[in-house]
């Protein structure tokens, strides 16, 4: 009883004093559905009709204490040029793969080791989120470890959530990762 007490008060002062800033980028394939990510985590809804993103959005979103910058990177390949550039000093990389779309698997798994061998990208952590778990053949976390390669990273923080964009499945645990594991490097 005393303990809960105690316990709310320090949450009402946590809540005063503690925020936190943190900017994350979303990299991933072309329709592998970043756009509607971070369309869910701003606005709670799905939103169906999305079109290719060309060169990169910004939305800033503020969850209880934390500020969160999205950088949005679209995933033709004419822009993949830019994702090392977008990915230099946020908190932490979100790579997005379609878990349906198993023939841009070796695709996938090739642009992410070539975007997270740059050195300056070195000890950022890297959530995978294989989204459109809805879908019926979608592939689960296992199956995405062992085509990803995930297992051979080292140096960093990596950690792979099944997701759906489109039925809000698992979108808090995922915050709840970035917001742990999120490293202190500034841009
Ligand atoms: N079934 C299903 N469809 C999804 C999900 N997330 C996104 N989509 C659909 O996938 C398509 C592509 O989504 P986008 O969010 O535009 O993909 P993107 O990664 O931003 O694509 P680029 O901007 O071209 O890189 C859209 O038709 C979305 O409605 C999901 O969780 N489940
Ligand atoms: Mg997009």
């Amino acid at each position: 009883m005393f303990k809960a007490f105690v316990d709310s008060i320090l949450n009402f002062f946590r809540s005063l004093f503690w925020k936190q800033e943190m900017e994350l980028t979303l990299v991933g394939l072309q329709g592998s559905g970043k756009t509607t990510l971070v369309n869910v985590i701003s606005y709670g809804s799905f939103i169906e009709d999305t079109i290719p993103t060309i060169g990169f959005n910004m939305k800033k979103v503020t969850k209880g204490n934390v500020t969160i910058k999205l950088w949005d990177i679209g995933g033709q390949p004419r822009f993949r040029g830019m994702w090392e550039r977008y990915c230099r000093g946020v908190n932490a990389i979100v790579f997005v793969i379609d878990a349906a779309d198993k023939e841009k698997f070796e695709q996938s798994k090739q642009a992410l080791h070539d975007l997270i061998n740059k050195p300056p990208l070195a000890n950022i952590p890297l959530l995978v989120v294989a989204n459109k778990n809805d879908l019926p053949n979608a592939a689960g976390t296992d199956e995405i470890i062992q085509v990803l390669d995930l297992r051979s990273i080292e140096g960093r923080e990596v950690c792979c959530y099944s997701i759906s964009a489109k039925n809000s499945v698992n979108i808090d645990i995922t915050l709840e990762w970035l917001v742990k594991h999120s490293s202190s490097i500034s841009k």
